[in-house]
């Protein structure tokens, strides 16, 4: 076996305090708030097969039959789009598009992500609202960690938002944002549009038509009976009693 110089037993010493020294350095991170921030699994957590695009009988010629077993939903971390448990709901994500606060496009994709214990509290609320003609249409529901940093710097006023230091119930998959339409797919009237925020958007605000306050009212109570609860600010913001149960997330919607 060579035997190693003095000069080259130096050189191992130095190369390895070098990369000592590296590790260390690219290993520091600053503090942050403990939020799961990729798209992957954590450990212990496996990602559901993605349904393939499209349907197959028209796309590939591959006939399906009665047989076939029904697509699985994508799920991570408890989270899933609502659409692949319930077609039934109005979708209309104002932060996937400019007409919100900000003017500004928020989310990358106007997917309806939600938390699965979530999910069958506001499927079973939208089967009480189906019975009296009406449905629930979705204006927010999950909304990633990163984008509450955005809503929350572009926010005049702050008495609206959850700060990102807290978190929102929505990081966790557990909030919605939701208002009422006919069977004509028209809203009810409401006391404030969505994300007005004014006095007019408190949940104890009468000021108005008769009308507005048995339609907030409506929403409300059933709402209620599903296991959700509201915050005084807004009359459309409803949380899972058991949103805190769940982690903040900040899993893109391209995941899902
Ligand atoms: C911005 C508004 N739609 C909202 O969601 N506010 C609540 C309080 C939140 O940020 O959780
Ligand atoms: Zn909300």
């Amino acid at each position: 076996m060579k035997k190693h110089g003095p000069m080259s037993a130096a050189a191992v010493l130095l190369a390895g305090i070098i990369s000592l020294a590296v590790l260390l350095f690219e290993g520091y991170s600053p503090p942050t708030l403990p939020v799961e921030k990729t798209g992957a699994p954590p450990k212990g957590i496996e990602y559901s097969h993605k349904p393939p695009v499209g349907n197959a009988s028209t796309e590939t010629g591959i006939a399906k039959t009665p047989k076939d077993p029904p697509e699985k939903p994508v799920i991570i971390n408890g989270l899933v789009e609502l659409k692949a448990l319930d077609d039934s709901f109005v979708i209309d994500l104002k932060y996937a598009g400019r007409d919100n606060f900000t003017g500004e496009k928020i989310y990358t994709l106007n997917k309806c992500i939600i938390h699965q214990n979530t999910a069958a509290k506001l499927i079973k609320a939208n089967n009480d609202f189906k019975q009296l003609g009406y449905r629930i249409k979705i204006f927010d529901a999950y909304r990633p960690y990163s984008a509450q940093k955005k809503l929350w710097d572009a926010a005049r006023d702050k008495t609206y938002l959850a700060s990102p230091q807290r978190g929102s119930k929505h990081n966790r998959g557990a909030a919605v944002d939701i208002t009422l339409v006919d069977n004509d797919g028209k809203e009810l009237a409401m006391p404030s549009g969505f994300d007005e925020f004014t006095e007019r958007a408190h949940i104890n605000y009468r000021n108005c038509p008769d009308e507005q306050i048995k339609n907030r009212e409506l929403l409300a109570n059933i709402m209620l009976k599903h296991g959700f609860k509201r915050i005084s600010t807004e009359w459309w913001h409803f949380e899972d009693t058991d949103a805190m149960k769940y982690p903040l997330l900040d899993i893109p919607f391209e995941a899902f």
